[in-house]
């Protein structure tokens, strides 16, 4: 059921005529979500924290929604200022993609001792290298090959995206324990996909998964625990948040499409941005997945 519903949505063309793309946006289809309540625990001084972070500070400007076939799952819509969103994109760029993160472009050895990515990708219009980066992994660094995350293989995690998780974590009243200790942060170009699998490799599968989108829209498919489930499909824009807790944290999920703006439509965060991060978002989709990873003794 996975695997043919990813294939249908990886060939499709157009959202228009996808009537079982679930859109957030559209009107609140009662039988599929439920609006969500945030902690009532809120003061002043959060007001400015959630600020700091780039975060809408009036919690009745949040929407969030159980998401009701997929038990756990939470979808909060876009949920950051235009300017955070710009400033988070940023990081996403220039700041995670330094040393001592790791880079798939790590393993050809293309940039020399000090260098880091986004410069020299922009030094003479270095298209092709610009294209060529995949993934950043923060904190823990999660191997591609084992799936075993080791106390030798671990950076800092960035403080900033520690608290904007457990910010978000405990807006959801989900824990107040949550650690964030490693990410993935996705560089998706238009023609790049994310096939179905399950986050399994953390020691601690109880805590939640929090998963981050900017730039470029794209279909997020969702399943249950077995590839025969049929998996729901939900449109992601720039900003969208997904929480993946409880029983949906060890679901099948992946991305079978990212979705290019149509010509007369602009970007959906609001302020545009310079070059020539400008130019970079108009072909890219970032995607920060954060997990916590050990459990807490
Ligand atoms: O890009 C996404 O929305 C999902 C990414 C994901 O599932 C992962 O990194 O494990
Ligand atoms: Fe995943």
């Amino acid at each position: 059921m996975f695997k043919e519903r990813f294939k249908f949505y990886k060939h499709i063309n157009s959202l228009e005529q996808q009537s079982d793309v679930i859109d957030f946006a559209n009107e609140v289809n009662t039988d599929f979500m439920k609006p969500k309540k945030l902690t009532s625990e809120f003061s002043n001084n959060d007001k400015e924290i959630l600020d700091d972070l780039g975060l809408k500070s009036d919690l009745s400007d949040w929407n969030c929604y159980d998401v009701l076939n997929i038990p756990g799952l939470i979808f909060i819509k876009n949920p950051f200022t235009s300017t955070g969103q710009k400033c988070w994109m940023k990081r996403c760029i220039v700041d995670y993609t330094r040393k001592p993160n790791r880079l798939n472009i790590d393993a050809h050895h293309i940039l020399g001792d000090g260098e880091d990515w986004w410069s020299i990708a922009n030094k003479n219009g270095n298209i092709k290298l610009r294209d060529q980066l995949r993934w950043a992994t923060l904190g823990y660094h999660h191997n591609w090959d084992t799936k075993v995350y080791s106390e030798t293989a671990k950076s800092e995690f960035p403080k900033e995206l520690s608290k904007l998780s457990k910010t978000i974590i405990n807006l959801l009243q989900l824990s107040d324990e949550f650690m964030a200790e490693a990410a993935i942060v996705n560089f998706y170009h238009p023609a790049s996909t994310l096939s179905g699998h399950t986050d399994h490799s953390e020691y601690n599968l109880s805590a939640p998964l929090l998963s981050i989108s900017f730039g470029l829209s794209a279909i997020f498919l969702i399943g249950g625990r077995s590839l025969d489930d049929k998996p729901s499909a939900i449109l992601l824009r720039s900003g969208d948040v997904i929480v993946m807790s409880k029983e949906s944290r060890l679901c099948y999920h992946g991305v079978p499409k990212v979705l290019l703006p149509k010509n007369d439509q602009h970007f959906n965060y609001d302020n545009e941005m310079e070059d020539p991060f400008k130019s970079y978002m108009q072909v890219t989709r970032i995607n920060i997945n954060v997990r916590q990873v050990n459990n807490i003794v």
